[in-house]
């Protein structure tokens, strides 16, 4: 799927987010290499640590859907931001393991800017699953 198409899909979630106290909409996009999207929003709660990112919301529906790790093409972001949206670091760690290093990651924001990366190189010297498996 063209990129602007799931921007746009990420742009239709985030109208959907759910932020009485940051008042910041953010949306997500996910792509399955079948060609499902799967949208994600934030949603946040009055015990602001449960706040959870739209990423991932998006990852998580995904998940719940029966998709593991592997399957997913591209995700993208959107936000009210000054340039293109940089996702938190306990997405980068999501993003990472359900996406995989070679996850196409578009960010953007409202005004059209757009920044095309990975998942591996959002979140450099990443900590995984494989450093568990010691001795
Ligand atoms: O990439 C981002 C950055 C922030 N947020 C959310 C978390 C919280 O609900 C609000 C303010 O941080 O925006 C996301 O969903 N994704
Ligand atoms: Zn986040």
């Amino acid at each position: 799927m063209k990129y602007e198409t799931l921007i746009d899909e990420a742009r239709a979630a985030r109208e959907l987010a759910y932020v009485p106290y940051s008042r910041f909409k953010v949306g997500a996009a996910l792509e399955t290499k079948d060609g499902r999207v799967f949208r994600g929003c934030n949603v946040e709660n009055a015990s602001y640590g449960l706040c959870n990112c739209a990423e991932r919301t998006a990852f998580f529906s995904a998940i719940a859907h029966g998709y593991v790790p592997g399957d997913f093409a591209a995700l993208a972001v959107i936000g009210d931001t000054d340039g293109p949206i940089a996702p938190c670091g306990a997405c980068r760690q999501v993003i990472l393991e359900l996406g995989g290093n070679d996850l196409a990651v578009v960010l953007a924001n409202l005004k059209g800017d757009v920044m095309e990366t990975t998942a591996a190189a959002q979140l450099p010297n990443a900590f995984g699953g494989r450093d568990l498996q010691k001795s």
